[in-house]
């Protein structure tokens, strides 16, 4: 089983493929050995902003389709965690490089970024929280494991605060929290046996393509 909890484990698993293509990525290697050129970090960095806005309304829509106070806390921490931890990375590091926040919050979004933002909102809208939470997932924990990764095998210092980030306990306690609250969801809706359970693949479906997407989302970055 996976720190990040038994479905996280499940759902990766079955979508094996796209996962190793989302965690590996050149740009993620590029991160990893200091080549990724600035231009393309910058640019992501830019995008990524855009998409933690529109993933922060995603998470505090899964407050809104939570059925436990439980459920209301581990939904609305993950929400202040992305507004007054994560988007300040990206703020900081943007303002020192004299991109300005609001410069940052009116970055034109790039279809890429669009579609995954939308696809898990729609999920959202359409669904109730576990079909939420499986498009939810990969983004928090895949960042997760990149973090731990390349803390491990980073060869160069120039990306090391991006790395930091995501290997910081408060990153990694985040990713915990959201697989303890993807486990609960399951066993509280489908029962202990979920993976037994017709909605099953939907869910690894739903996370499957939420991978996809991600990894589309890097290709974008490498495309300034
Ligand atoms: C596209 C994307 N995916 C995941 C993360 C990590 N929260 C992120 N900042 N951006």
């Amino acid at each position: 089983m996976s720190e990040y909890g038994k479905a996280f484990a499940l759902m990766r698993d079955a979508a094996q493929g796209p996962w190793r293509d989302y965690t590996r990525h050149a740009f993620v290697e590029g991160l990893r050995d200091g080549t990724l050129p600035r231009v393309a970090f910058l640019h992501y960095l830019r995008q990524d902003y855009v998409f933690l806005i529109h993933f922060s309304r995603a998470w505090a829509l899964a407050v809104v389709k939570s059925e436990t106070h439980a459920e209301m806390l581990a939904a609305s921490r993950t929400v202040n965690g992305l507004i007054s931890e994560e988007m300040q990375l990206h703020i900081g590091i943007c303002e020192a490089e004299g991109i300005s926040q609001d410069e940052l919050f009116a970055t034109p979004e790039r279809p890429e970024n669009l579609a995954y933002t939308r696809y898990v909102l729609e999920a959202g809208y359409s669904g109730d929280l576990l079909d939420l939470l499986a498009a939810l997932a990969p983004c928090v924990m895949g960042y997760g494991e990149i973090g731990t990764r390349l803390t491990a095998e980073a060869t160069s210092d120039t990306y090391r605060d991006w790395i930091d980030a995501y290997s910081s306990s408060e990153y990694q306690d985040a990713c915990q929290a959201v697989g303890e609250l993807l486990d609960s969801a399951l066993i509280r809706r489908l029962g202990a046996d979920f993976r037994t359970t017709p909605r099953w693949s939907r869910l690894c479906q739903t996370f499957r393509t939420a991978t996809e997407l991600e990894v589309n989302f890097w290709q974008m970055g490498l495309t300034p």
